[in-house]
């Protein structure tokens, strides 16, 4: 193992700080290193809390060399290295940091409490009583600073002996405050919920120094809560089995520390985490907390919608008359199927509409709005509504979606956290937003909204406005769990039309009829032969990057631009992978051959001026959204900077931010991206390797997207067989329970309806007036509650046998789980 550099010197100078992100550049007299490196001082950059000039610190980093400054050492971490000196707590008392303390006052206090004063008067304000100097008011100002400053410097300080970096370690101060490292030490399993950046395996590790030991209950929890989540935003599905999460999370305990745990101690926190309502059992199923929560709350609020489903909205006639007049106006006879779509949808308060590429969807949306403002004496034209809000929502859960919506329509759209108001950071997923105003909102690409966002959303929308859901059912599905869209659809009780007939046929494209082929399993006789506007390129894996640059050398002869062109492939690794073919893609969109073009550098990757990138998540506050496709139009030098770190400026349609280099982790390359990250936008030039060797990506619904995402011209390329084993390989569904708890609201217990009604009462307003009135106490004792219900492990073992029993044999069962179980269908995450 390489050993780490370190100095340890005196602060001769602070020379900057930044109080914004505590960034600092130290001048540093060494008086010991470990290193070849042999001046008096050197420059220390970094992140530090409060640093006391004259006093010595030991710093942990390495030398870098700063193209003006020359050598410096940037550290990763820090901590003091001597216990404090008593001039050094004068000279610091006494700092402008300390009005009204001078330096005969900051050597009263050393005088009375010593060179660990500044410990002492933390851990005991009382011992200022009597100091000479000091009134009350001056007393509280030390006290608070003391601890706002130095308080956190031990803080962080604390946090650096177990590991993290200075950077991690602000972050935690951030959230934690002064009860830092109280919490740290508590629990350092919470830090998996609240900080971004810790797994539960650094979690384990810093357990493991403060001596929790393999087989404690905390250490067991935390992994069974970590995994349940985890399982969820990895498969997709919203529930375990409970067999499932036993393996699955003994299988995170053993990996993180080699110490064997017996399976019956899972089992036993399994039944007791259950029992406490912190994960929600369903039978054998197991529940994290809010997605299950999420289930019932989309199923309160589609009862509560569905309550108006009797009620005449428009008289037929009406309709029909108003329809006439739109098609006279749009010069468009609309098809039997759409014109159904348009009356279904506009007679229901919840209606679907799905259908495949150019069936329709934007026409009879625009059909939809037309009808309904001609129906209610409504002005379509923006300007009218300068005082009043428009009466008609319009969103879609990505930026681009929203952006081709208000195109396709010449309507406002807006992305659905816009819509709600929300920033994207919200903790609480099942917090409260605001009431949505208006008559109707139409959602497209409802197919990308998952079970947190569906529940949100609805939830926001009031009784008597319509809703209507645009998707397109053979999509992949949302990125988060559930499979909302898939599961509405098959519930009976809500309208819905499934446009079939292809429009956009006529314009001579071979790509929708294509498309139509692999959403119904087909494997067309013309997947192979070259079309106008669709190619197939045989070759083996090896070959696919040469293929590559070849295709993308002769479109941009051809004056296709980055933006123009995008390759989707289904894994990151690999001589085929993303990230191999961003770099190649690279070199020939945008090469600085002669190296004397400005570029950073961002662990393997480059970025220059005029790259392609992509967003990795949602940022709605900026309005940049994950799989949103941007351009790098700046970069800015730390040197240049005002606090010396690195910036990129990107535009991503209308949006220009600035991402300083500890937020680049928001954004990658993106002349290749995953065909997951590609949902909800669309390209003019498609290229779209398969291999047999993507074998587990292999599947219908991604192929079907990755081809939809094809305006224009589709250039396949890699081995028949591949595309043929996709088009076979119908996606498995998610698993999920909402669709049940739509047709059966009436299992909703009252003890469910109480926990709802504790995480959100507008919640519980709409769940209870979907019934003619809450199940009672009563009711719900007769009834098997949901906490209660059944046997956690009963496929084991018969429920009457005592619980040692039942645990014991859950274990044996457990050993023969196939691990592989809950991965079913296409990981929402590219995992490669
Ligand atoms: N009834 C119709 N008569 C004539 N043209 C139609 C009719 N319906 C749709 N079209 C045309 O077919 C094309 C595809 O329709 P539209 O864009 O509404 O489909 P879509 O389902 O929204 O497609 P995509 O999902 O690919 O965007 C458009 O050019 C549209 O004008």
């Amino acid at each position: 193992m390489q050993t780490e550099s370190y100095l340890v010197g005196q602060i001769q100078a602070v020379f900057y700080e930044n109080p914004a992100n505590f960034y600092k550049v130290l001048l540093v007299k060494i008086l010991e290193t470990n290193t070849a490196f042999d001046e008096n001082e050197i420059v220390v950059t970094g992140t530090f809390g409060q640093i006391q000039e004259e006093e010595q610190y030991r710093f942990v980093g390495r030398f870098v060399t700063h193209a003006k400054y020359g050598k410096q050492f940037q550290s990763e971490r820090y901590q003091q290295e001597k216990p404090t000196s008593a001039s050094g707590v004068i000279a610091y008392l006494s700092s402008d940091k300390f009005p009204g303390i001078g330096k005969k006052t900051a050597g009263n206090i050393v005088a009375a409490l010593g060179e660990d004063a500044i410990e002492t008067i933390i851990n005991d304000p009382e011992s200022l009583a009597g100091i000479k100097g000091l009134n009350n008011q001056k007393r509280t100002l030390l006290l608070e600073r003391l601890r706002e400053n130095y308080g956190m410097e031990k803080i962080v300080v604390g946090l650096s002996q177990y590991g993290f970096s200075n950077q991690l370690a602000f972050a935690i101060y951030q959230v934690y405050k002064a009860d830092t490292l109280d919490i740290v030490e508590e629990n350092p399993y919470q830090l998996v919920e609240d900080i971004d950046g810790i797994g539960f395996k650094k979690a384990d590790s810093l357990a493991e120094q403060l001596g929790i030991a393999a087989d404690s209950p905390k250490r067991i929890r935390a992994a069974i809560l970590h995994e349940v989540l985890h399982t969820a935003l990895t498969t997709g599905d919203t529930y375990l089995e409970a067999k499932e999460l036993l393996e699955t999370a003994l299988n995170t305990l053993e990996k993180s520390r080699p110490v064997e745990i017996h399976p019956d101690s899972v089992a036993q926190e399994i039944i007791s985490l259950a029992e406490e309502g912190a994960i929600i059992q369903e039978g054998t199923r197991l529940y994290e907390k809010t997605l299950y929560f999420s289930e019932w709350g989309i199923s309160s609020s589609i009862q509560r919608l569905l309550a108006r489903k009797k009620e005449i909205f428009y008289a037929d006639e009406d309709i029909e008359k108003s329809l006439r007049l739109i098609e006279k106006r749009f010069g468009i006879v609309y098809g039997n199927s759409q014109r159904e779509a348009i009356k279904e949808a506009l007679k229901s308060p919840l209606f679907i509409l799905t259908g495949g590429p150019g069936t329709g969807k934007t026409t009879v949306i625009n059909g939809i709005v037309s009808v309904f403002a001609e129906l209610n004496g409504l002005s379509l034209d923006i300007a009218d509504y300068t005082q009043d809000v428009f009466p008609i929502s319009l969103a879609a859960p990505t930026g681009r979606a929203a952006k081709r919506m208000n195109e396709t329509t010449g309507l406002p759209a807006s992305t659905i956290h816009r819509l709600l108001g929300l920033t994207g950071r919200e903790k609480d997923v099942l917090g409260e937003t605001r009431e949505l105003d208006g008559g109707l909102l139409i959602v497209d690409e409802m197919s990308m909204v998952d079970t947190w966002l569906a529940n949100t959303l609805f939830k926001a929308v009031p009784t008597n406005m319509q809703v209507i859901l645009v998707g397109d059912k053979d999509q992949l599905p949302s990125v988060g769990p559930g499979q909302v869209f898939t599961d509405l659809l098959a519930v009976a009780d809500i309208p819905t039309c499934e446009l079939t007939e292809i429009y956009r046929q006529e314009d001579g494209s071979s790509i929708i009829p294509l498309a139509h082929n692999i959403r119904n399993g087909q494997i067309p006789e013309d997947l192979l032969v070259n079309q106008a506007d669709r190619s197939f390129i045989r070759c083996s894996a090896g070959q696919v990057a040469s293929v590559v640059q070849q295709i993308v050398s002769r479109a941009k002869e051809k004056g296709f631009t980055a933006q123009d062109m995008q390759v989707l492939a289904p894994m990151y690794r690999g001589i085929a992978g993303i990230d191999a073919l961003n770099q190649l893609m690279q070199e020939i969109l945008n090469s600085n051959e002669d190296g004397r073009r400005k570029e950073v550098q961002w662990l393997d990757k480059t970025y220059r001026i005029g790259d392609k990138v992509l967003h990795l998540v949602n940022s709605p506050e900026t309005n940049v959204f994950n799989g949103d496709i941007g351009e790098i139009t700046g970069i800015t030098l730390a040197k240049d900077t005002e606090d010396k770190i690195d910036e990129l400026t990107l535009l991503f349609d209308d949006t220009e931010i600035t991402y300083k280099r500890n937020e680049w982790q928001k954004i990658t390359l993106a002349y290749c991206c995953s065909i997951h990250k590609a949902q909800g936008s669309e390209f003019k030039m498609v290229i779209l390797p398969m291999l047999k060797q993507y074998s587990r990506m292999l599947q219908r619904k991604l192929l079907y997207t990755g081809v939809t995402r094809s305006k224009e011209l589709l250039i396949l390329i890699g081995e028949p067989e591949a595309f043929a084993a996709a088009i076979a390989n119908q996606s498995i569904n998610r698993r999920t329970g909402l669709v049940e708890k739509i047709v059966h609201p009436d299992r909703l217990s009252a003890e469910t309806l109480e926990q709802m009604d504790q995480l959100n009462r507008k919640q519980k307003e709409a769940a209870v007036s979907a019934f003619d009135e809450p199940p009672s106490a009563a009711e719900s004792a007769e009834r098997p509650s949901d906490a209660k219900q059944g046997s956690l492990f009963s496929d084991d073992i018969p429920s009457q046998e005592p619980k040692e029993y039942r645990l014991t044999a859950a274990l044996v069962h457990a050993g023969t789980i196939d691990p592989l179980i809950g991965m079913n269908g296409a990981s929402p995450y590219d995992f490669a």
